[in-house]
């Protein structure tokens, strides 16, 4: 009953002020073709790390990819159903996404002909990579329905401040998990070009971010948020 009403509220997206609008793009078709392909990318990925040693750093990134977005659309439908559409999966990024992922598959791809040798997997870098993960998903558990992919510009009645779970030792965990995820993809893949760039792109698209995002959150919360960002930090390198 309970998935029945996720399916069924699957066709609704909601604007940045909170009013529903109907889009034709999320039907329950179109969420179960994503779920099946994230998974079908995961399966063979696992599969093809298990069995090629060439390719087991490749499988490994793209089994960590396609679950990373299976979690973001399972967390939106666990705490923010009546938000719940393509977009939860967090695929629909805009170019810059799809272009680094891109070109990080590129990068490994020629520089695995070229020095094959300087290619091999690393527990350590995998390490980084979970932990991201692991951060992100915390921060979504414990944040519950006041995490939303989009940034809030106006307060909904429902929306608490969360300072508690992950919260209390990271300021802004979810952020944490994604740049050490995407850093530590990139180590996992042997990648030094995307690497740094990657770290580059991050620093400046978290840095505006976050500034924006608290601008709204003191309105939204005052001394309350003000008190907590005293006692926080980010822990992402340059963004206190
Ligand atoms: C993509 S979530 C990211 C949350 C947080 N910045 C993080 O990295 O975990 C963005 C939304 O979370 C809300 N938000 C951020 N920090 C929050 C907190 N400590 N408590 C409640 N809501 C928060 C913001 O209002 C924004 O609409």
């Amino acid at each position: 009953m309970a998935f029945k009403n996720v399916l069924d509220r699957t066709h609704i997206i909601q604007e940045d002020q909170g009013s529903l609008i109907l889009d034709g793009r999320n039907t329950p078709q179109n969420i179960s073709v994503y779920s099946f392909v994230l998974g079908a990318i995961f399966s063979a990925s696992v599969s093809v790390g298990w069995y090629s040693e060439t390719f087991s750093q490749l499988g490994v990134f793209l089994a960590a990819l396609a679950l990373f977005h299976e979690l973001e659309y399972l967390f939106t439908a666990l705490f923010n159903s009546n938000i719940l559409s393509l977009d939860s999966f967090l695929i629909n990024n805009g170019h810059q996404y799809h272009i680094a992922h891109g070109a990080a598959i590129i990068e490994f791809l020629i520089e695995s002909y070229l020095f094959p040798n300087y290619k091999s997997i690393k527990l350590f870098y995998f390490i980084a990579t979970v932990v991201g993960q692991f951060a992100r998903s915390c921060a979504m558990w414990h944040a519950k329905h006041n995490f939303t992919h989009t940034i809030q510009y106006h307060k909904r009645k429902e929306h608490v401040l969360v300072t508690t779970g992950i919260y209390a030792y990271l300021r802004h965990p979810s952020y944490f998990g994604f740049y050490y995820w995407a850093a530590g993809s990139q180590l996992l893949l042997c990648n030094p070009i995307c690497f740094i760039g990657f770290l580059v792109v991050m620093n400046k698209f978290f840095s505006e971010r976050i500034r924006e995002e608290e601008r709204l959150l003191i309105k939204f919360f005052g001394n309350e948020y003000v008190e907590y960002q005293k006692r926080t930090f980010t822990w992402i390198p340059l963004i206190k």
